[in-house]
C-alpha cells in the first residue's frame, strides 16, 4: 500500500508513502536537464527539466517511482494491481513505455495544464524494462501548486480524473475512491451535536468525536478517506518547518507498522519511506521506516546542467539526541 499527498502553505508540497515488503535500493535521484534519456519507442529526451526523487538506479538509468521537476510539477506512481493495462505500440501515438512514464511527463512539462495536452496523444505501452524488472501494474498523481490529477490505464484505455483531494492511494479505481468520501461527509473536525434523538440526552465525551467513524484500518480505500480528511481540515504557519511538519503528520496517519498488515508469504508490509518535495524549492526530504529524523536533498546544490543522474542512498538508523549527554551539551547517537 501506498498514499501520496500534495499539500500547500507558502510554498508548495508533494509527497508520498513508499509501503511494501521489500526495498529496490532506492535512493534520492537528481536527473540533470543533459541526462539523455533513452526511450523505446520515440527518440531519446535530451534536453528537458531537471527532476528529483526517488529511483532506482538500472545502472545509469533512473527508474523513478516519484519525483518533482524544476518547474514544481510533481508525479507518483502508485500500485494498482488487478486494475492497470497497458497497451500494445499504436502508430500516430507518443509510445511510453510504463517504465518511462514520469521522466516523459516531467521532463517536458511545466505544470498538470501542459501535461494535459501530451496526455491527449499518448499510448502507455507494456514494453517492459527487462527480464528482471517486468512492467508495473501502476496508476499515477499528477500535481502542480494548482490542480491534481489521477492517471489509469485500464481496460477501456487511458482515463484521466481531476483530483480534487490532492491524494491518492491504491485499488480500487479513483472513482469509486471519491464516491466514498460521501459515505463521511458528515465527519468534521468539530464537536458533535445530537442529531440522533432529540428524546435522548447524548453529549460528546471526548476531543476529536467529530471524526469518529473515520475507518483506521490500513486498506486503501480507508487510507484514502483518512489522508482526505486529515489533509483538507490540516492547519499549519507558513514556514518551512512547520509546513514539512505538517506533511509529515498528515501522511503519518497511514504509516505501516511491521506486523499489521501480514502477506500472503508471510512477510509484512512496511513504511518503508515518506517523502515531502517542497516541489517550489526542489528539497526532497524523506525519513524511513527506521530513521525519524528528516533527511533532505537539494536539487539545486548540484549542477543540474550536467548529463549524469546524481544519487544519495537513502539514511538509515535513527538517530537519537541524547539530551543529557553531559552537562551543558547534547550529543547524537545512531
Ligand atoms: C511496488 C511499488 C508501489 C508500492 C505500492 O503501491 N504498494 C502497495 C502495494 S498494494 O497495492 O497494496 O498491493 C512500485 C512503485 C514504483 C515501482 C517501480 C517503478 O515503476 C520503476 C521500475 C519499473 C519497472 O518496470 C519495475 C521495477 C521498478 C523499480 C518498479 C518496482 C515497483 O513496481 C515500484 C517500486
Amino acid at each position: 500500500m501506498c498514499t501520496a499527498a500534495t499539500y500547500r502553505s507558502q510554498d508548495f508540497y508533494f509527497g508520498r508513502t513508499f509501503d511494501y515488503e521489500f526495498n529496490y535500493g532506492e535512493e534520492v535521484t537528481v536527473t540533470p536537464r543533459n541526462y539523455p534519456f533513452p526511450l523505446r519507442h520515440q527518440n531519446a529526451l535530451t534536453e528537458h527539466y531537471a527532476m528529483i526523487g526517488i529511483a532506482h538506479m538500472a545502472g545509469d538509468y533512473p527508474l523513478y517511482y516519484d519525483a518533482v521537476n524544476e518547474k514544481g510539477l510533481g508525479m507518483a506512481g502508485l500500485n494498482f494491481p488487478g486494475n492497470a493495462v497497458y497497451s500494445k505500440v499504436q502508430t500516430g501515438k507518443d509510445n511510453i513505455a510504463q517504465f518511462e512514464f514520469i521522466p516523459w511527463i516531467l521532463g517536458q512539462c511545466a505544470n498538470v495544464q501542459e501535461a494535459r495536452v501530451l496526455l491527449s496523444h499518448i499510448n502507455l505501452v507494456d514494453t517492459p524494462f527487462n527480464e528482471k524488472y517486468p512492467v508495473s501494474p501502476l496508476h499515477w498523481i499528477l500535481a502542480d501548486k494548482e490542480e491534481a490529477i489521477t492517471i489509469e490505464s485500464v481496460q477501456e484505455g487511458l482515463k484521466i480524473y481531476d483530483n480534487p483531494v490532492g491524494v491518492l492511494t491504491n485499488n480500487p479505481p479513483f472513482p469509486i475512491q471519491m464516491f466514498r468520501l460521501n459515505d463521511y461527509m458528515s465527519l468534521s473536525s468539530e464537536s458533535p451535536t445530537n442529531r440522533f434523538s432529540a428524546d435522548l440526552k447524548l453529549k460528546p465525551y471526548s476531543r476529536g468525536m467529530g471524526a469518529m467513524g473515520l475507518p483506521g484500518d490500513l486498506s486503501s480505500a480507508s487510507r484514502f478517506v483518512r489522508v482526505a480528511f486529515t489533509k483538507m481540515n490540516s492547519l499549519s504557519g507558513l514556514s518551512e518547518s512547520e509546513s514539512v511538519s505538517q506533511f509529515f503528520h498528515i501522511l503519518g496517519n497511514v504509516d505501516q507498522t511491521r506486523g499489521c498488515c501480514q502477506l500472503d508469504k508471510g512477510e509484512y508490509e512496511i513504511t518503508i519511506y515518506t517523502s515531502c518535495c517542497n516541489a517550489d524549492r526542489g528539497i526532497y526530504y524523506y525519513t524511513t521506516y527506521e530513521n525519524h529524523q528528516i533527511t533532505a536533498v537539494d536539487m539545486y546544490r548540484e549542477n543540474l546542467d550536467s548529463d549524469r543522474p546524481v544519487h544519495y542512498p537513502l539514511v538509515q538508523g535513527e538517530h537519537i539526541l541524547l539530551q543529557n549527554a553531559a552537562a551543558g551539551s547534547a550529543e547524537e547517537n545512531q
